[in-house]
């Protein structure tokens, strides 16, 4: 079945959906998949999908999302706060945006606005636009406009969408190619998908197996539940191993593939088990986060099917080429990275080199993909090599990425695995 002749607008989107994050798949993995198997698993997995999201249509969880007032009023208000997202590296961010009163930012991640906010007490006057793709953020970013224009003369200008469509967005709001003089992008999730357990995202806090950044946006679109229960174990395989760094991907997917004979899977303390299941006892507790902090065993199965689901590296590579789009000549970007999958891309971009390209892993640091989320060996080696090649369209100012202080981690450990790198569109 040709993606071209697909009528129902349901099959469409997903088959549309799983076909771009099937090529990042291929395009990761340095070779296409073959053609008959796409089709297959979508042809199959079409129909069963659509009967799934009809069963449980009634239980999403859109109508039960907090709105930015509730939550506001249920958590501080201080970005900084219990419950809202903490920014990271705030004054390393400022630092390297290097605003001035007048100048023209835009903030790719609002989340719940912190960078902005920074932003517009470090440099008042300047005009922000603000992306984020959560209706939730954009609520916030709307809210902080209108304190603006009550309070300063600064101007906040929210934009509700996608990496991929903000050349699209801010080109209706008059904003040309070329003219911006500071763009922020802080990848990833916000403390408020993470910690709301009805989003999905949550291992520790059970809620609705989702993990959509913007599904209420787009409820048709696949969301985490979908993939678990409807593609076959090998596309399983290769989600886990691709997007989670996932060395016991083949375990946790034949699991996953036998639990949902029995029942389908539905909610993330659900399928937390049932990953846990597949390892063995000595192996249960033996993970650990870069603070060598006991970790989940599910952790790297969680990532990589919310990096599927948001077509999160897609995306990234979209917001990059925007924003070399949209800055001007000796505009800034700043980038801050979460996983290694991401920084790899963000500084294979900005040194001009091919980001589908293979990643070479020793023996040694594949071993130690069991215990930490990242592998710091790699990307050093990584740095070294880069930092001896160059691009005629950015400079990174400074060469090597930046990571926060032993104080900012102890104030809010999430930002444990942030890394921060800048660059001067040339
Ligand atoms: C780490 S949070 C940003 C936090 C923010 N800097 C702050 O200070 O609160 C990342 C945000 O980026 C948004 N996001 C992720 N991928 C996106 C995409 N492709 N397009 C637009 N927004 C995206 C998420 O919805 C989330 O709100």
């Amino acid at each position: 079945m040709p993606v071209q002749t697909v009528k129902d607008p349901l099959i469409g989107t997903f088959i549309f959906f799983f076909s771009m994050s099937l090529s990042v798949i291929s395009m990761q993995s340095c070779g296409r998949p073959a053609m008959g198997l796409r089709i297959a698993l979508l042809s199959t997995h079409g129909k069963k999908l659509l009967h799934r999201r009809t069963l449980l249509h009634s239980t999403k969880f859109c109508s039960t999302w907090p709105s930015a007032q509730q939550t506001c009023t249920e958590l501080d208000t201080d970005s900084g706060g219990k419950g809202l997202h903490k920014p990271v590296m705030l004054r390393e961010v400022v630092h390297c945006l290097d605003l001035k009163p007048e100048q023209v930012f835009l903030d790719m991640t609002f989340g719940a606005g912190g960078h902005t906010r920074a932003v517009l007490n470090a440099a008042p006057g300047v005009t922000v636009y603000t992306l984020d793709r959560d209706p939730l953020a954009f609520q916030y970013a709307q809210q902080l406009s209108a304190e603006q224009l009550s309070s300063s003369n600064s101007r906040v200008y929210p934009v509700l969408g996608r990496f991929s469509e903000v050349v699209e967005l801010l080109s209706r709001q008059g904003v040309q190619p070329g003219s911006l003089d500071a763009i922020l992008l802080d990848a990833g999730c916000s403390s408020m998908q993470f910690d709301h357990p009805e989003r999905g995202f949550s291992i520790s806090r059970d809620g609705p197996l989702d993990m959509r950044m913007d599904g209420d946006r787009f409820p048709t679109m696949p969301d985490a539940a979908d993939v678990v229960n409807a593609l076959d174990q090998q596309a399983l395989v290769s989600i886990l191993s691709k997007y989670g760094e996932e060395r016991y991907a083949k375990k946790i997917a034949s699991a996953i593939v036998a639990a949902r004979k029995i029942q389908p899977i539905t909610r993330t303390q659900q399928l937390a088990s049932i990953v846990a299941g597949a390892f063995s006892p000595s192996t249960l507790y033996a993970r650990k986060d870069l603070l060598q902090r006991p970790a989940h065993v599910a952790t790297k199965t969680f990532q990589a099917l919310r990096i599927f689901v948001n077509d999160e590296l897609h995306e990234l590579h979209s917001g990059l080429q925007a924003a070399e789009t949209l800055l001007r000549c000796g505009g800034r970007l700043c980038v801050i990275t979460f996983h290694s999958l991401e920084d790899r891309l963000v500084k294979r971009f900005l040194h001009g080199l091919d980001v589908a390209a293979p990643a070479c892993r020793s023996a040694r640091q594949r071993g130690l993909q069991g215990r930490t989320i990242e592998d710091q060996d790699e990307e050093d080696e990584e740095d070294k090599e880069m930092a001896t090649m160059s691009n005629t369209r950015w400079v990174c100012v400074p060469k090597k990425a930046k990571v926060p202080q032993e104080a900012e981690l102890r104030e809010n450990p999430r930002g444990r695995s942030a890394k921060l790198r800048a660059a001067v569109r040339l």
